[in-house]
């Protein structure tokens, strides 16, 4: 079957499936030869089909959240290699790119030295601004905004300078105390396994512990429009504390439900967002991993924000990651992969499926996400679900034409999903690789084309859906200082966080805010050496401080 022209798809290449060539659809008119065939043919939704599988709209507004209870740990193939994130390293962000590297520069991140207070220090005279390492004593609770995996995200006041921050607290237990460490210790019958199983809790730990590291140091070190900042990290016996930009749209997660399915112009304003940040933080070898609604924030202005770098990770081409665990060097691989090392990984529906696979991933994994992200903005729902990442990883293999795409989609956005979403990595479109730069050498000696592959060699920021996208301005964060997003959050005081759910914001903090003075009991303190989370707090520069505010 033929797709039919219309006038939007006045500048979509496609591939011919015969020659492996791009088709541009400019010169569709003046072919004498058939149309290329439509990849998406195969797997497109018919009516019926759309009609039983898709929720109606008002059920479509009580969306599943894909929370942290949806992450999964993910085995390690036989050859494993670890790539932690050198928390010492003096300039993690070694390789900005465009207008963001004299900002990012500017960051001077303050590791704390000898004179960290451990102890919290007593809450000081509210006209003196504080200038060494904050505490908890310096911030009052006003609500929550959100929870996750290892604790929540509280809206507070600076008593100091009475602006608003979103704290995100993360128990220092939690964190080192693994439910499913006990469950096997049940289970383990020999002293072998025993060993066995305290090897791998230790592993898991160092992993733990370094996540919670790589979320301080990458937000630390990045200045982006589209990514939530950092202000002040610290610590006391019982927590580790984030004090972050407050982002006071909401989720993205929470417009979705009101709207159900979002606009394509829409749809494609916040994809071209979501690829400016991802694009930066590639650039700076950092994969976010974890690309899904909820951590897709939405300022007063209605522009996307990316919050929550728990799962991101500094890849293996970045020459500042600390390799020297390293244990394989598998030439065949490619250089660009990072290995997967018993990985709790972004939430099932939005992960690719070489990660749920436990094989080798690069940085291409979070085009997929995006690709899971505007189908979920489309249809109202990711384009597979399932309550664990088994039974989604067996929906993506079964469904060799990849996933059902409604027939309603504009031709335009049915080929950026298909793009996207390739199970197969390598047939993906590399976005990165294919950002603006010119298509690679196709014309080989003697005029003859070269074959590609299946590979799009297009340019990104010339797909039809980002035809009314100005890249320059949205690169340059000029355009989202000056104009609006098509969603602008009604916020009428932002001290009430009307964008966010009922469910977290008339949750209750007062039990548990101020609970820094009781320390870790049991397991966990045994695990507590002086120096684990030591290196944690962090105060940003003055000069990015005033910049924000
Ligand atoms: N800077 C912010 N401003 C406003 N709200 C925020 C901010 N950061 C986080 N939140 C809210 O808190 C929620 C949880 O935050 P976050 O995702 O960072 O926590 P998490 O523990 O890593 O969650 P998960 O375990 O689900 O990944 C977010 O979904 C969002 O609703």
């Amino acid at each position: 079957m033929m797709f039919s022209l219309d006038e939007e798809l006045s500048s979509v290449t496609f591939i011919d499936n015969d020659t492996s060539n791009e088709v541009s659809l400019h010169n569709i008119n003046s072919r004498e030869e058939p149309l290329p065939a439509f990849e998406l043919n195969d797997n497109l939704m018919t009516m019926d089909e759309h009609l039983q599988t898709f929720t109606p709209p008002e059920e479509k507004r009580t969306r599943r959240r894909s929370s942290a209870l949806a992450k999964f740990p993910v085995l390690s193939p036989a050859h494993t290699r670890r790539i932690s994130i050198s928390t010492n390293s003096p300039n993690v962000v070694s390789n900005l790119t465009s207008s963001f590297r004299q900002a990012a520069n500017e960051i001077a991140v303050e590791e704390e030295g000898n004179s960290e207070a451990d102890e919290p220090t007593l809450f000081q005279p509210s006209d003196t601004r504080p200038t060494s390492v904050r505490t908890i004593n310096d911030f009052k609770p006003i609500r929550v905004l959100g929870k996750g995996a290892y604790g929540k995200v509280i809206l507070v006041k600076d008593k100091f300078s009475t602006k608003l921050y979103a704290m995100k607290q993360l128990k220092k237990a939690e964190i080192l105390i693994n439910d499913n460490d006990k469950k096997e210790e049940d289970q383990a019958e020999t002293t072998a396994d025993i060993e066995e199983i305290e090897k791998k809790r230790q592993v898991d730990l160092d992993k733990r512990i370094e996540r919670t590291f790589a979320e301080r140091t990458i937000l630390s070190q990045l200045e982006h429009p589209n990514i939530v900042k950092l202000f002040y990290s610290f610590h006391d016996q019982s927590k580790l504390y984030l004090i972050l930009q407050y982002i006071p749209g909401g989720e993205l997660f929470f417009h979705l439900k009101e709207h159900g399915t979002l606009e394509e112009d829409t749809v494609a304003f916040y994809a071209a967002e979501v690829s400016c940040a991802l694009k930066f933080l590639h650039d700076n070898g950092i994969v976010y991993r974890d690309l899904k609604p909820e951590n897709c924030l939405l300022n007063q202005r209605g522009h996307l924000v990316l919050t929550d770098f728990g799962l991101s990770k500094k890849g293996a081409t970045d020459k500042t990651v600390d390799n020297s665990e390293e244990s394989h060097s598998d030439s065949d691989m490619d250089k660009d992969d990072i290995y997967t090392l018993h990985s709790i990984i972004g939430t099932p529906e939005y992960a690719a499926p070489e990660i749920l696979q436990g094989l080798a991933y690069n940085k291409n994994c979070d085009w997929y996400s995006l690709g899971c992200l505007l189908y979920d903005m489309l249809v109202g729902k990711p384009p597979y679900t399932g309550n664990n990442h088994k039974v989604i990883l067996n929906k993506i293999q079964k469904d060799k034409a990849g996933p059902r795409i409604p027939y309603y989609l504009s031709e335009g956005m049915k080929d950026m999903l298909n793009w996207l979403l390739k199970k197969d990595k390598t047939k993906r479109w590399d976005v990165d690789k294919y950002w603006k730069e010119e298509p690679v050498n196709v014309v080989q000696k003697g005029g003859k084309k070269k074959k590609v592959g299946k590979q799009r060699i297009a340019k990104f920021q010339s797909h039809i859906i980002f035809r009314r996208i100005d890249w320059k301005r949205m690169e340059s964060g000029d355009f989202q200082r000056t104009e609006l997003g098509p969603i602008v959050p009604i916020i009428t005081d932002w001290e009430l966080a009307e964008n966010f759910d009922t469910e977290f914001t008339s949750m209750s903090f007062e039990d548990h805010y101020m609970e820094e003075g009781i320390p870790i009991k049991g397991k966990a303190d045994s695990l507590v050496t002086p120096d684990v989370f030591k290196g944690f707090s962090f105060k940003a520069s003055k000069s990015y401080l005033e910049r924000h505010f």
